[in-house]
């Protein structure tokens, strides 16, 4: 249930691309909020903008026009590491496809957002274990990324980008190659994001039955949004 005011907000968001010589427009005023505690999903066909939307709420990229605030905080107004530590803090990022590093265990690459945010050793392991531990991978801590399935490294990303306890949570296409059954496993666990660490979650999905496990859906097309179907009911648990 949404309490408060945007965790994450859009706002007019612009962004256009160059490509052969012609102007392609990624994005086009497109404005949303979500709030800490709230689960929003974005729908749309491929090149409508949903990645590119995801990047610049996330301060990974910067638009034409429009801003993107996270937390409060507008990201035009933070750059290099302040900009860098302001994402540690405040947004987890799940990109989308495979981003665990090969060479580092499992453990290794929860821990990373805390290594960086220089975190003490003895926090980064309990926080690791914890965070292993709601994602059902504690015995996997050891393995590395390719001794674990498509499913089993996609949660350990959710761990990676939870671990901080950001206020927002992004995630491009979490469930993109995932059987059914693992997408809802992996869906619940960014639903329990929100409820659990009472986070602003927006995932991009293809998938409508992962759309409808959130309590918003949006809809890009093209580079603009149409306001979809509320829905109010989450039908998930937290798992
Ligand atoms: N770096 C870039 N250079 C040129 N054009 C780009 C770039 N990134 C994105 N675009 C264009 O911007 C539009 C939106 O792309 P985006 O990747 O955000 O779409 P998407 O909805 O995430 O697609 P998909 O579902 O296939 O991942 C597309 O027309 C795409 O070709």
């Amino acid at each position: 249930m949404a309490t408060e005011q945007p965790a994450v907000e859009a706002i007019a968001l612009t962004r256009r691309y160059r490509a052969g010589g012609q102007r392609v427009s990624g994005l086009d005023h497109v404005s949303l909020t979500a709030a800490r505690g709230e689960v929003v999903a974005v729908m749309g066909p491929s090149g409508s903008g949903k990645s590119t939307l995801l990047y610049l709420l996330a301060g990974l990229d910067d638009p034409d026009d429009g801003c993107a605030l996270i937390t409060g905080v507008d990201w035009r107004s933070v750059r290099g590491r302040a900009r860098d530590r302001l994402r540690l803090h405040a947004c987890g990022f799940i990109p989308q496809g495979m981003s665990l590093l090969p060479q580092a265990t499992a453990a290794e690459n929860v821990e990373v957002p805390l290594l960086v945010g220089g975190v003490g050793r003895t926090e980064r392991r309990d926080r690791t274990a914890e965070i292993l531990d709601r994602v059902g991978l504690s015995d996997s801590a050891a393995k590395l990324p390719d001794q674990l399935s498509g499913g089993q490294q996609q949660r350990i990303a959710i761990a990676r980008a939870l671990v901080s306890r950001p206020a927002v949570v992004l995630a491009d296409e979490p469930t993109g190659s995932l059987d059914s059954a693992t997408a809802e496993v992996v869906t619940r666990l960014l639903v329990g994001a929100a409820t659990e660490q009472h986070a602003a979650v927006v995932l991009v999905t293809h998938d409508p039955s992962v759309a409808q496990l959130a309590d918003r859906v949006v809809n890009l097309h093209s580079g603009h949004l149409d306001p979809a179907a509320l829905e109010d009911d989450r039908s998930g648990g937290t798992n």
